[in-house]
């Protein structure tokens, strides 16, 4: 579940009140995500009922780099990409502070957008979201903010080796040689010379929103930054073209994800033939959260880490110089 902060029904009241958007009718508390607490907000402005999403910002989500959030999705929002425009308060501020029992929180009240997270994508969807990818990359070049990537191969690294010998061993015999090995390789052919530009950095499954083979939102750009766009291409590719558990590589999905993004902005080469170190890259990414995430978090948490050997799957399969033409030549 992800509704961490509790908020009574006069103040949930009150935080749409600063908000010109019409009358509270309902607010419901939404299940899914891990990060951050998230509603349902329903109100009724004149004639018409409105749909927004409440966020209150939690613990892994910094109130300073907000602007650089939320400002990019009213840029992109203003270039037609099917991302939720943020609603500014009575005094134009696109986030708000709230006292809780744990302290001062930011929220944000941002554009419900319709549609469903795909759990099984077909081609056409991959297809569609190859090409929604492109269309924020291209949209975001004229963005004038700037953000670090927080997780970059240092931060792997460091992750990683929190984590230790004796805790990667313990999810998996085989995890930590893998880990001492790819580390290194990473280290040394990291691409540095590819065009970049602001990145979603997260575009899994459950930050896209569809309604049959259209993109209706993208969402939870909470990890976007400064880095490589072919890196975001590999993210993408890493979290769409494989089997849940990363035991099985869907050609016709990767082919598609390619085509759909290139279909948008083109490639060049250097850009394709870095894709096999950037896609170990992703895999290594999603890995060392994961793994730091299963050795670190509490039993009684309320949310359950992801498997971390679904990626290391994943690492195993793009490292493979068997499999590098699947990005093409
Ligand atoms: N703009 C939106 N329109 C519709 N649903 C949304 C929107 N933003 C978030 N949601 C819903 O809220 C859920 C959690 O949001 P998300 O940003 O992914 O949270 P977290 O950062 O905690 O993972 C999503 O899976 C989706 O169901
Ligand atoms: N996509 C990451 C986890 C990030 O969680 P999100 O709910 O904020 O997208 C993973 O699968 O490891």
């Amino acid at each position: 579940m992800a509704v961490y902060t509790r908020l009574g029904a006069e103040e949930m009241a009150a935080i749409v009140e600063a908000f010109d958007v019409g009358a509270l009718i309902s607010a419901k508390g939404i299940a899914e995500g891990v990060s951050n607490s998230n509603w349902l907000i329903e109100t009724q402005q004149a004639e018409a009922s409105r749909r927004f999403i409440l966020t209150v910002y939690e613990s892994r989500t910094d109130i300073t780099e907000l602007p650089f959030f939320l400002d990019l999705l009213d840029h992109l929002a203003a270039r037609g990409c099917p991302v939720p425009r943020t609603m500014h308060d009575r005094d134009g501020a696109s986030h708000r502070l709230i006292d809780t029992p744990e302290g001062q929180k930011a929220l944000a009240l941002i554009e419900y957008l319709p549609g469903v997270s795909v759990s099984e994508p077909t081609v056409g969807q991959a297809r569609a979201v190859g090409a929604a990818l492109a269309q924020i990359h291209l949209a975001s070049a004229d963005f004038p903010m700037e953000r670090a990537n927080s997780l970059d191969l240092p931060a792997w690294q460091q992750l990683l080796g929190d984590c230790g010998h004796e805790g990667l061993a313990s999810i998996d015999t085989g995890l930590a040689a893998l880990v001492e090995r790819e580390l290194p390789t990473l280290a040394s052919q990291w691409p540095s010379d590819l065009p970049r530009g602001v990145i979603h950095a997260d575009l899994f499954t459950d930050n896209v929103l569809m309604l049959g083979d259209t993109v209706t939102g993208l969402i939870d750009f909470y990890f976007a930054c400064t880095d490589m766009l072919a890196y975001d291409v590999a993210v993408t590719h890493s979290a769409w073209c494989f089997s849940n558990d990363g035991t099985r590589f869907d050609a016709a999905l990767s082919n598609a994800l390619i085509e759909g993004y290139e279909s948008v902005r083109p490639l060049s080469a250097a850009e394709r033939a870095a894709l096999p170190v950037l896609a170990r890259g992703a895999a290594v990414r999603f890995l060392s959260t994961r793994a730091y995430d299963w050795l670190n978090t509490p039993e009684d948490a309320l949310v359950t880490p992801k498997d971390p050997m679904a990626f290391a799957r994943r690492l195993e399969f793009y490292a493979d110089p068997a499999n590098h033409g699947i990005f093409g030549a």
